[in-house]
């Protein structure tokens, strides 16, 4: 089986990805790795898996991976959360001496307490946090890049600072899929490693221009108990204003018919688009 995610080998969706392997029973896999999220999303096809990060714990829902989640014809299979932290390299030996950074596109809102101290370095943005670092190896005097914390070692340079994100305290939600289209036939039949399950899905009413859309909405899942874990709302890009609404449900295995009687009901009302379902 292939694993497709965010490479060169190194970043947090590769650690991401040996973490989910570590709880599951015997997979043998192949790492598969794509310097930008697109690609690792259009890679994955047949029995093979990808992986894509979706939460962080500073800087917020990654809007990338929602706005693929949001059409895709995609399967959930599972979730991990992974700590976080940066460290900065740089090959003059003071801050004040760079002038330009490489920093990948989600770190930039995780370590902006560094990022202000350098007010007139030039920020390079980039696709992920190894392709910083390999875009830093073949720099120029001057050149500095956030990586994660975990590789520092193995780079020499000038000068190293340890655990610049934010705070200490840091973490990111990465989801693992499959190419096949979620269909609540085939998942209500699942069944489940553990008590809990999380299931991920986007409903999109006819218009939201109307009291009470959300409430009525929400209150399918209040009647019956089922938790919301998450709620975003994101453009349909219909239409200026018309949004769907990102949700995931959460609940123990006793309550596995009611998640998907209550989705069968929601689908008489409204578009719902179903991720996956699968134990947490
Ligand atoms: O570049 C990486 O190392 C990644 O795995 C990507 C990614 C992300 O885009 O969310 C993952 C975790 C961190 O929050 C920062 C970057």
């Amino acid at each position: 089986m292939k694993f497709s995610v965010l490479g060169p080998a190194g970043t947090f969706a590769d650690a991401a990805a040996k973490a989910y392997l570590a709880t599951q029973p015997d997979s043998h896999v192949t790492f598969d790795y794509h310097p930008t999220f697109d690609q690792v999303y259009q890679a994955v096809s047949g029995d093979n898996i990808g992986l894509l990060p979706l939460e962080n714990q500073l800087d917020g829902y990654v809007s990338a991976t929602l706005q693929r989640l949001q059409t895709a014809d995609v399967t959930e299979i599972g979730e991990i959360t992974i700590p976080v932290d940066f460290g900065l390299v740089a090959n003059v030996n003071q801050l004040s001496k760079i002038n330009r950074i490489y920093v990948q596109f989600k770190t930039e809102g995780q370590c902006q307490k560094l990022l202000s101290k350098l007010p007139s370095v030039q920020i390079i943005t980039t696709s992920s946090n190894m392709v910083s670092l390999e875009k830093f190896r073949s720099g120029e005097p001057g050149d500095a890049a956030i990586i994660p914390q975990s590789q520092l070692a193995e780079v020499s340079s000038a000068l190293k600072l340890n655990n610049v994100a934010d705070q200490l305290d840091n973490s990111t939600r990465f989801i693992i899929f499959k190419a096949n289209p979620a269909t609540a036939a085939t998942l209500s039949k699942v069944v489940l490693s553990t008590n809990q399950f999380k299931a991920p899905l986007f409903i999109t009413p006819a218009t939201n221009d109307r009291p009470g859309t959300l409430y009525e909405i929400l209150g399918y899942f209040a009647k019956v108990g089922l938790n919301l874990v998450t709620l975003m709302s994101m453009p349909t890009k219909a239409k200026l204003g018309v949004y769907s609404f990102y949700i995931e449900v959460s609940g123990n295995r006793d309550q596995q018919e009611e998640i998907f009687a209550t989705l069968k009901e929601l689908a008489s009302n409204y578009q719902v688009h179903l991720l996956g379902y699968y134990a947490v």
